[in-house]
């Protein structure tokens, strides 16, 4: 499907990026619905079904579960972002994708997609973040900040350096932070420049999700 390319405008993005949540059911103590309904009732702006690992769906249950996800998300006004399956983003017509090193470039998913969708791109080093500046990413995905259990093949932990440099070098695009990160270490990520932070265990696996994106809500709304 091609389409117009339009972007949407930054402060847009970068607006909703405050308390991102990534989840998918291999992620999740309960079914996924129920925690996303708490998710996003605590204090969640954005969220990506990553259904990835061990155990994850495929096929027409990965799907059904996707377009489940997308009803809650778009009954609360939330995003609702899809990691690494384009396919699937254009089938269900999301809000936009989440793409790695190892996919295709946001240029050619730009075209992919059609208008008006949010392209993220995850980066690790200054070349990386050059590169998916000028293939028109809407957002980047930085990190692992902290070690991280949630993906078996994440890049070594860079703490919150590769943000604040880009910061002071006045690279001004929408960053979240990514992995690791809890309500205990989420500050200095967000002190370091990010417009906001990205978790999935820490809500997905919480005893009380609601209370645990509330904790976030409140630590990105200083
Ligand atoms: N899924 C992600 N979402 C973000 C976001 F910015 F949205 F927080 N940043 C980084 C990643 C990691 O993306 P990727 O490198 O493709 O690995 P995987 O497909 O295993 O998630
Ligand atoms: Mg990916």
């Amino acid at each position: 499907m091609t389409g117009n390319d339009s972007r949407l405008d930054s402060e847009y993005v970068r607006s909703q990026l405050r308390v991102y949540f990534i989840m998918g059911s291999v992620n999740c103590r309960r079914p996924a619905a129920a925690v996303l309904e708490e998710a996003i009732a605590g204090g969640v702006t954005i969220f990506q079904f990553r259904e990835k690992g061990p155990g994850a769906l495929t096929g027409e249950d990965k799907f059904n579960l996707a377009r489940e996800l997308q009803r809650i998300c778009r009954a609360h006004g939330v995003l609702f972002i899809v990691n690494d399956d384009i396919d699937l983003a254009i089938a269900l017509n999301a809000d936009g994708v989440h793409v790695g090193q190892d996919d295709e470039p946001a240029r050619v998913l730009r075209e992919q997609l059609g208008g008006g969708k949010i392209i993220g791109v995850s980066a690790h080093t200054p070349e990386e973040v050059r590169q998916a500046i000028a293939d028109g990413a809407d957002y980047l995905g930085i990190g692992p900040v902290y070690p991280t259990a949630s993906k078996d093949d994440a890049r070594p932990v860079q703490g919150t350096i590769l943000i604040s440099d880009l910061r002071r070098e006045g690279i001004t695009i929408p960053i979240v932070g990514i992995g690791g990160i809890t309500a205990d270490n989420a500050s200095p990520v967000l002190a370091a420049g990010a417009d906001g932070i990205s978790v999935i265990s820490a809500i997905a696996g919480a005893e009380h999700p609601q209370a645990a994106a509330a904790a976030f809500a409140r630590l990105a709304a200083r």
